[in-house]
């Protein structure tokens, strides 16, 4: 994938991987290795010059609907409640739109099934300005599951945040992924978080990126906290390390 015509900058080369169906992968990697451009290969907002994405066992040649997706800015509408910037993937995808339609309150209900999961009981009617930070980010998450997506992308949702609403958001995500099987990507520069979440882990190399180590996380679900604190968790954070700490040199 190069990004502004033929001479332009080659971001990914001869990257190759694959997720399983209800798996849980991390992207780690250099700095500018290429990590967001590889979500939104995925998610159909770009289209490689070279290769073949697939998405569900159908060639990805247009914006993805099945998918949900969050950024560490969460980018809410400030006009909107949080409720209705949480809806808004519904309006946008055509299939939804007519569901919408024909049964807000059954949308409502959900994403207010959502905001409590996420500790955001009773916010739905505020703007998101005036949410926190870590508040804004827990209501992009609900948009990102608000029509059920099977495969879920997230890139550094959880990088502005404080340590500790990081790992309660950690925890959200362990819980939504055990409880509704949903395929995540995630994308990220924190090794714990990653080692913590993930069931595989894909380190890139720097730029042109590809990928260069792909790694088994063996630690049995449901993971808690605590494991971080554990030898063997610390010395994959280490080896992680290692291996990003090569590909920098390499570059
Ligand atoms: N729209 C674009 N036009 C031109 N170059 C771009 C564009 N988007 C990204 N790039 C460049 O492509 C390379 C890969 O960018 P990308 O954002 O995918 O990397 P990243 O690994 O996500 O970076 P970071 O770790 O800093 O978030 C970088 O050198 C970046 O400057």
């Amino acid at each position: 994938m190069r990004y502004g015509g033929e001479d332009g900058l080659l971001a990914v080369r001869d990257l190759s991987l694959s997720v399983a169906k209800g798996e849980f992968a991390a992207v780690v990697g250099p700095s500018g290795c290429g990590k967001s451009t590889l979500m939104k290969l995925v998610t159909g907002l770009y289209i490689p010059q070279q290769g073949v994405v697939t998405v569900a066992g159908s060639r990805v040649t247009k914006p993805v609907s099945i998918v949900g997706m969050a950024f560490q800015n969460p980018t809410m509408l400030p006009w909107r409640t949080t409720l209705d910037n949480i809806l808004l993937p519904l309006e946008v995808v055509d299939r939804h739109r007519r569901r919408l339609r024909a049964n807000k309150a059954e949308y409502v209900a959900k994403a207010e099934a959502l905001l409590e999961t996420v500790g955001l009981k009773g916010f739905g009617q505020k703007f998101p300005w005036q949410l926190s930070g870590g508040m804004q980010q827990r209501a992009s998450l609900c948009r990102a599951l608000i029509h059920e997506p099977d495969l879920l992308m997230l890139d550094e949702p959880f990088g502005a945040l404080d340590s500790f609403t990081r790992e309660e958001l950690w925890c959200i995500i362990r819980d939504l992924h055990a409880a509704q099987g949903v395929t995540i990507v995630l994308v990220t520069h924190d090794l714990r978080e990653a080692v913590f979440l993930a069931d595989r882990i894909f380190v890139m190399s720097s730029r042109p990126g590809r990928i260069i180590e792909e790694r088994a996380i063996p630690f049995a679900r449901p993971r808690d906290l605590e494991i971080m604190y554990e030898p063997a968790f610390t010395d994959v954070v280490h080896e992680l390390r290692g291996s990003i700490a090569d590909a920098r040199k390499a570059a």
